[in-house]
Order: structure tokens, then C-alpha cells, then sequence
């Protein structure tokens, strides 16, 4: 495996406030998400969770309705800065969602390499046999597919999908790699193997995952947030911090509750 072009990165969300129209979903969010760890965002459908990730990259924009207030710091440099092109956000900071999306009549090949095409970098075959190679294995995926690499990405079973999504991520060397509950469309078994992929990959950069499954974010991840949309109020950040602690000793009753599945 290559190693890390640069040193792990930390995200920083400050004070972040969201907006869909005059619908506020978010209030004052501020998480440190550090270099080289898994963060697990976590909390009942609808406090914000993903409307959060997609602010991290520069989705949440793309929303012709949508607000929002605050910075999103990688490492040190608020991405949101007028002097930052929204490519450069996509590029430092990918991002994998719930359900599998690769192009499905593309080849494996291609559907990893299809984010250079999308911006606009050059690479020699070799290089980008190279680079197929590489971002198939550090999402475990190379061993099932290497001889099948023109074959379409549609025909994998939708465990293999989601992880050649993720080496379609690699391939651009993120620093952040979100994940919007990357596994909540995948048997148990898929799911482990994405969960390992993880633990690998944090290795070479920083993961946020969204996941609705206590035992995955105990699993995977070492920092956690808890949110939380309390009647009617926009979300916000109950308690925050190492995983262990988050769900051996929380602090708050509603970060107890909700670790321990007594209501959401
Ligand atoms: N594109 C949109 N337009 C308008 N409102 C939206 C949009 N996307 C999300 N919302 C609203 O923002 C709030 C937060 O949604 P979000 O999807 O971020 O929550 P979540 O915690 O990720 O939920 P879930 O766990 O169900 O995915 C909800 O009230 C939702 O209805």
C-alpha cells in the first residue's frame, strides 16, 4: 500500500447553524473530528445527522433551499472560505452513501477511476493501473475482482458495490472520507467486512460515519456525538466524545437513554 501523501487531517465544525427555507435543523453544532479516528455521528432520525455530513463536504449547498452559518475547518483552513473552490472540498473530502452507487454499466475499472475523469486529472495507464489496484485494496475488494476488472460495476452483489464506491472515493486521496450509514442496505456479513475495511482505512485518514446501529459505532468508531431535535427545536449536540465512555458512562440521561435503546 502507498503511503499517505500527507499527514492525517482533523476536521473542525464550529458553531455550525442549518436551514432548509425558514425550517432551521441545526444549532450551534461545534465537533472536532481528529486526524486518523473514526468519528460515530448518532441520535434519532431527523436531529441532523446527515443535513451535518453534507455540510462537512460542501453538499449540503447543492439544496437550492438550504442555509448555512459557521466553518468547517480541515485542518486549520475553513473550506467554506471564499478563496477555497467547492472541487477542492470534494477532493480533500469524499463521501460514501447509504445505498450503493456505483455506474452500474461501467466497469469495475472505470467506476474507480471515475472521479479523476470528474476532475479533470490526467494519469498514464499505468498510473491508473496503479492507482485501481491500490484503491481496490485498501477497500478490500481487489482479491473478488481483479480478474474481472471490465466486467460491469452493476453485476457485484451490493456489499462488493458499496466497497467499490469506497475505492472510487480512495482514488481521488481524500484526507476525510464521510459515511452516511454505509452499511444499513447490507447483510451482516458485507457489514463486517465494510467494518474492517474501516479500521484499515483510518490508518490513512480521518472517517465519519453516520450509523443508526449502536453496535457498529462501538465497533468501529473511537469518538461519538450524540444528537438530538428535541420537540420541535432544531438539532443539536447532546454529548460528545470518546465512544467508550459515550456508552460505559455518559454524562447526559438522554445520551444513556438513547445508547441503550430506550427511546428514538
Ligand atoms: N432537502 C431537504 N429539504 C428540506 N428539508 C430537509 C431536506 N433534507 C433534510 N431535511 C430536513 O432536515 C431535518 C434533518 O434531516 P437529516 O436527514 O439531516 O436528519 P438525520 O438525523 O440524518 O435523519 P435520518 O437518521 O432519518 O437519516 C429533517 O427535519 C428533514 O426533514
Amino acid at each position: 500500500m502507498d503511503p499517505p501523501a500527507s499527514p492525517l487531517s482533523e476536521l473542525d465544525a464550529r458553531s455550525i447553524s442549518a436551514w432548509f427555507g425558514d425550517h432551521q435543523v441545526l444549532l450551534d453544532v461545534s465537533l472536532t473530528m481528529p486526524a486518523g479516528q473514526v468519528t460515530a455521528l448518532i441520535g434519532p432520525s431527523g436531529c441532523g445527522k446527515s443535513t451535518f455530513l453534507r455540510i462537512l463536504n460542501r453538499m449540503h449547498e447543492l439544496v437550492p433551499s438550504a442555509a448555512l452559518a459557521g466553518e468547517v475547518l480541515l485542518d486549520g483552513d475553513d473550506i467554506y472560505d471564499a478563496g477555497h473552490r467547492l472541487i477542492d472540498a470534494r477532493k480533500n473530502i469524499g463521501m460514501v452513501f447509504q445505498k450503493p452507487n456505483p455506474f452500474p454499466a461501467m466497469s469495475i475499472y472505470d467506476n474507480v477511476i471515475a472521479g479523476l475523469k470528474l476532475t479533470g486529472k490526467r494519469a498514464a495507464r499505468d498510473e491508473k493501473d496503479h492507482l485501481v489496484e491500490t484503491s481496490l485494496q485498501s477497500a478490500g475488494l481487489w482479491k473478488e475482482v481483479k480478474d474481472r476488472l471490465r466486467a460491469p460495476g452493476g453485476g457485484l452483489s451490493g456489499g462488493q458495490q458499496q466497497r467499490l464506491c469506497i475505492a472510487r472515493s480512495l482514488a481521488i486521496k481524500p484526507k476525510v472520507l464521510l459515511m452516511d450509514e454505509p452499511c444499513s442496505a447490507l447483510d451482516p456479513t458485507s457489514t463486517r467486512v465494510i467494518e474492517e475495511t474501516m479500521g484499515e482505512l483510518q490508518k490513512e485518514l480521518t472517517i465519519v460515519i453516520v450509523t443508526h446501529n449502536m453496535q457498529q459505532a462501538q465497533r468501529v468508531s473511537q469518538q461519538c456525538a450524540f444528537f438530538l431535535a428535541s420537540q420541535g427545536q432544531p438539532g443539536h449536540i447532546v454529548e460528545h466524545g470518546d465512544t467508550d465512555a459515550m456508552f460505559d458512562s455518559p454524562i447526559d440521561p438522554r445520551t444513556y437513554d438513547y445508547v441503550n435503546g430506550r427511546f428514538g
